[in-house]
């Protein structure tokens, strides 16, 4: 892939741009394997190669210049704006959408906020795309002056842009190195993006997280799906679980769904569902147990909004046995026990730390299906797990142009430790 703002330099967030993209996914699995050098046991799978460009399905950008001329895009060191409007790695409906976004700041007077002066009102622009090209638009703003402006424009706004499913106003008062406030006030009738991936239909709320790169996320979501599936556990927990991925995805393969009318496949189930195992609606016998034994599957995650969302996915699937649960996984888990048979972890960049992990040690569980961003803090994680061996490996390329990626790992309990494993024990 070509970028001319990488190539001008007004841009090096791509720091391989330019790179061959086989050499890329090369370096990355091979990164991996460097970082969990410590862990030979690893069957790695094919790496997980992404579209070069067009993958990213969220743009968020800073919004500089004036009301007469704004500018999307980035600030440069002095605070001044840089456009990137037509930033290769966003989708057609994104590039299609900031020039009309652009011309609304224009037609209703949204004064840019301008950093290094403090003032004005419109800091950010965070535009989502979902799988079926429709969007959520997101005004994040330091007060709500234009709240009224905004909300006016909204039914022309509909109208240039027929695919705008949900509209909010985000409030960002501090002047602080933040993309984002805890206020939202959404605008239009509908809450939430549908985000429909191998034939489930997650909801993303505004503020929600969701995985970068749709196909990736879809396929992430797949292989979780199908390690948990071979293990058949009577309970999965899906800690730090977002909107839901992997926890809805493993309780359908599990046979969560098996007795709703209509199951989460709906009349359109995907190719990439049916790869599951899955009939549309039914998911078919899970080796190891009793037909009709419908798991309990129990999401964890810190954000209401994404819990909201995991859980009406969960309801309008006709989800038997599977519940959602707004907390600090490193708190909410350890106070519920033993813990299930089966866990999924798939934690921001920092890990799950040492506490949870000895916690995990400690716990009832036999398989664990760990996703990281950062491979590092992966493997410093895998210290504090010594009963558990990686068996399964598979590097996925959420992040094309970029040195990262996602690492996703089966483990399965060896042998049972003798206790807790000590800081700084080999794993
Ligand atoms: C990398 S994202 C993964 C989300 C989800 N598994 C997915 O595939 O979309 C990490 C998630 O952890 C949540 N989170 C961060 N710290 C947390 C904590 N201490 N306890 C529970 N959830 C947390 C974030 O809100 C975010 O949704």
């Amino acid at each position: 892939m070509r970028c001319e703002y990488f190539d001008a330099g007004l841009c090096r967030s791509c720091a391989r741009m330019g790179v061959p993209y086989q050499r890329q996914l090369r370096e990355k699995a091979a990164r991996a394997r460097e970082l969990l050098g410590g862990h030979p046991g690893i069957r790695w799978l094919e790496p997980a190669a992404s579209p070069e460009e067009g993958f990213r399905n969220k743009a968020k950008m800073v919004v500089s210049g004036t009301a007469s001329d704004p500018v999307l895009g980035i600030l440069d060191r002095s605070g001044r704006g840089i456009d990137l409007s037509s930033c290769g790695l966003y989708p057609e409906p994104i590039l299609g959408a900031l020039p009309v976004l652009r011309e609304f700041i224009v037609e209703r007077r949204l004064t840019p906020y301008d950093v290094p002066a403090r003032r004005g009102e419109l800091k950010h622009l965070l535009v989502t795309v979902s799988p079926g090209g429709e969007l959520m638009v997101r005004f994040v703003l330091r007060s709500k002056k234009l709240l009224v402006s905004i909300r006016d424009g909204l039914p022309g706004l509909r109208r240039a842009l027929p695919g705008l499913r949900v509209a909010s106003v985000n409030i960002l008062r501090e002047h602080a190195a933040l993309i984002e406030g805890d206020e939202e006030i959404v605008l239009t009738e509908a809450r939430s993006l549908p985000m429909r991936l191998n034939g489930l239909e997650l909801s993303l709320r505004p503020g929600g997280f969701f995985q970068t790169n749709t196909e990736i996320a879809a396929r992430m979501y797949r292989q979780g799906a199908e390690w948990i599936r071979a293990e058949a556990p009577a309970e999965l927990w899906d800690l730090y679980c977002g909107v839901g991925g992997f926890a809805l995805h493993a309780a359908r393969e599990l046979g969560a769904d098996a007795g709703a009318a209509s199951g989460p496949l709906g009349p359109d189930a995907g190719s990439a569902a049916r790869e599951l195992g899955s009939g549309a609606g039914a998911a078919a016998p899970v080796p190891g147990r009793d037909a009709g034994a419908a798991p309990r599957v129990l999401g964890i995650e810190v954000s209401p909004e994404a819990v909201a969302s995991a859980a009406q996915t969960a309801e309008r699937a006709g989800m038997d046995g599977v519940e959602f649960r707004v907390g600090d996984a490193r708190v909410l888990a350890p106070e519920a026990g033993a813990g299930p048979e089966a866990l999924v972890v798939n934690p921001p960049r920092r890990g799950i730390g040492p506490e949870l992990a000895r916690w995990i040690e400690a716990s009832g569980a036999r398989t664990l299906v760990y996703s990281s961003c950062n491979a590092r803090s992966l493997a410093e994680d895998l210290r504090h797990l010594p009963s558990f061996a990686a068996r399964e490996g598979l590097v996925l390329d959420m992040f094309p142009q970029t040195d990262h990626f996602e690492t996703m790992l089966l483990l399965r309990r060896e042998a049972r430790s003798a206790g807790p494993a000590a800081v700084g024990d080999a794993a």
